[in-house]
């Protein structure tokens, strides 16, 4: 539905691009044009996606740890080496784990907090400080999860989400000087490799979660890829600081305590 040159001479930086949603984005970004660079933790399978990706185009790839800002920096130094210039940030790399909010240890908390919060402002700061600002131009989705009424059974998450949607929302402020956008995108359950890490009492609740979801059906990752491709266009060009709901209304309906009441 978009024109197949949407994203012809930009550059895009997928974080967590090696699986699951990141590698949708990611695919989707390559066959409307662009240049595309992913990053992960692990080595080997980020590689084995940045050559299954290449089928489409011109991606490159780097592990990075997104909470170590000299492994960022050395990304932004590759980003800079290979492409000169960087137009798309996708903040896509994330996670937490399914807890009751008491048994949450310092390290577990901290693990979330880190990744999902410091990491996405780390790679930000990074990236708008050596291209977008002096470029004057820029843009930045961050995915987040749905949050909009809290998340019991994963404090630390939507915490964590929270921060990061108010991080956009003063970052797209600040940052509109240097022609800079800054939206999220907040799925729901999108069917994923994200999925696969829930241990499998978790996972049962999946069914349930569909039959009370206004669409009847889960998100795929084509649904939220689809949104990222919106908000990195220019079909979106005066919406800055806004968070776009890819979950089938599950902010507006449904039993947020379905997980913690599982736990009991
Ligand atoms: C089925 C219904 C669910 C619908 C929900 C839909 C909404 C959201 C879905 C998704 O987001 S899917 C994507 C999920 N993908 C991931 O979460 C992958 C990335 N996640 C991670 O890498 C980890 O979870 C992490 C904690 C964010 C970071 O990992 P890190 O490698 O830094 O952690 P560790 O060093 O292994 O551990 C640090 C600390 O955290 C505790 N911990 C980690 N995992 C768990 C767990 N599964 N359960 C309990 N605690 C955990 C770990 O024990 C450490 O604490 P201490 O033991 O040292 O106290
Ligand atoms: N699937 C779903 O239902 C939903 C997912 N989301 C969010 O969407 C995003 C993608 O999820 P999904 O694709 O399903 O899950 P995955 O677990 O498949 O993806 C997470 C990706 O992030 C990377 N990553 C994690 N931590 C770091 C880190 N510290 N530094 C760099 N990369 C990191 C992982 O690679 P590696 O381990 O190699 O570092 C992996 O590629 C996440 O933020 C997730 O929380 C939000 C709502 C719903």
């Amino acid at each position: 539905m978009y024109a197949p040159n949407l994203f012809q001479d930009k550059v895009a930086l997928v974080t967590g691009g090696r699986s699951g949603i990141g590698y949708g984005i990611a695919e989707a970004l390559l066959k409307l044009g662009a240049k595309v660079i992913i990053c992960a933790r692990k080595a080997a399978p980020l590689a084995e996606a940045a050559a299954a990706l290449s089928e489409h185009g011109t991606c490159v790839q780097r592990p990075c740890d997104i909470r170590k800002s000299e492994e960022v920096e050395a990304l932004a130094d590759l980003i800079e080496s290979e492409f000169g210039r960087l137009d798309i940030l996708v903040n896509n790399a994330g996670g937490q784990f399914p807890s009751l909010a008491r048994h949450i240890s310092d390290n577990g908390w901290n693990a979330v907090i880190n990744t999902n919060v410091n990491g996405t402002f780390y790679v930000s700061r990074i990236m708008a400080n050596r291209f977008f600002v002096p470029q004057k131009s820029g843009n930045i989705i961050n995915i987040v999860v749905n949050h909009l009424r809290g998340f019991p059974g994963m404090a630390h998450t939507g915490a964590a989400r929270a921060a990061v949607e108010n991080l956009t929302k003063t970052l797209a402020q600040e940052w509109a000087v240097y022609n800079i956008r800054l939206n999220c995108v907040a799925p729901g359950t999108i069917i994923s490799s994200g999925l696969d890490t829930y241990a499998e009492p978790v996972k049962a609740l999946l069914d349930k979660m569909k039959e009370e979801n206004l669409m009847q059906r889960h998100g795929t990752i084509e649904d939220v890829a689809n949104a990222v491709l919106f908000l990195a266009s220019p079909l979106s060009a005066y919406t800055s600081g806004t968070t776009l709901y890819v979950d089938g209304m599950d902010h507006l309906h449904g039993d947020r305590m379905r997980m913690v009441n599982m736990f009991r």
